[in-house]
């Protein structure tokens, strides 16, 4: 992976642990809004990526690219690559229990991805230091062990949850999280 120092941890990082409420390994993740475009099962034209934590610390999911996801005539458009990118590491830092936000991703496009191709994607975090989480995520052709096409890293910033309130639909988040209160 090309990174540039924004998304390499700093020595002082301390190792991810994920938080003692997290999904346990083995289990499925769900979505965290459902019109998301990343995992939002209502999205009419979204990538509907289903993640699940095969051990607690990383997560995995399929995206197979449609003819809606094209840039050149029957490959993958790569904004669409990176926002599948972007939604598996957005995943994988929902093991801390913690809203984030993507401040800086960075991607590789190593293979094209023809229409019809499933990539299996998968992301981890590399470490924490302070509310910025470092993280990184690949897509492979056909197969958890096929050829790697994309490649990303990222910078995550934790904010609260009234980062969401205050800046989008504080109704539309009450209504999917019910433990979170609008006007507490
Ligand atoms: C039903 C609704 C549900 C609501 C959500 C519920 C849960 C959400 C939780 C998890 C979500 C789970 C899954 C999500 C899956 C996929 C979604 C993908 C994620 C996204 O798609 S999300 C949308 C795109 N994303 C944004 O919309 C962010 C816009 N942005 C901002 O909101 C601010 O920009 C912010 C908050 C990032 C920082 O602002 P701030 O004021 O809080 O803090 P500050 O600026 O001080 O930065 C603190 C330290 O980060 C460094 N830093 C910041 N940005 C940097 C950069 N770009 N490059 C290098 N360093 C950077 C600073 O240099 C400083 O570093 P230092 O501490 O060392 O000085």
């Amino acid at each position: 992976m090309t990174r540039s120092p924004v998304t390499t941890p700093p020595p002082e990082a301390d190792q991810p642990a994920a938080h003692f409420d997290a999904p346990p390994p083995g289990s499925a993740l769900g979505s965290h809004y459902s019109r998301c475009f990343g995992c939002g099962a209502d999205h009419p034209t979204g990538l509907h990526l289903a993640a699940v934590t095969p051990d607690g610390a990383t997560v995995e999911a399929e995206f197979t690219v449609g003819e809606a996801h094209q840039g050149a005539p029957m490959l993958a458009h790569g904004g669409v690559l990176a926002a599948a990118m972007d939604e598996i590491i957005g995943m994988s830092v929902w093991l801390f229990q913690r809203p984030y936000v993507t401040a800086r991703l960075e991607t590789d496009y190593v293979r094209p991805v023809p229409v019809g191709t499933t990539l299996h994607l998968r992301a981890w975090c590399n470490g924490i230091a302070g509310r910025k989480a470092y993280l990184e995520a690949e897509g492979r052709i056909g197969a958890p062990d096929g050829p790697v096409a994309v490649r990303a890293a990222a910078l995550f910033v934790q904010v609260d949850m009234e980062h969401f309130a205050r800046h989008g639909d504080a109704a539309a988040i009450a209504a999917e999280h019910h433990d979170f209160e609008v006007n507490p």
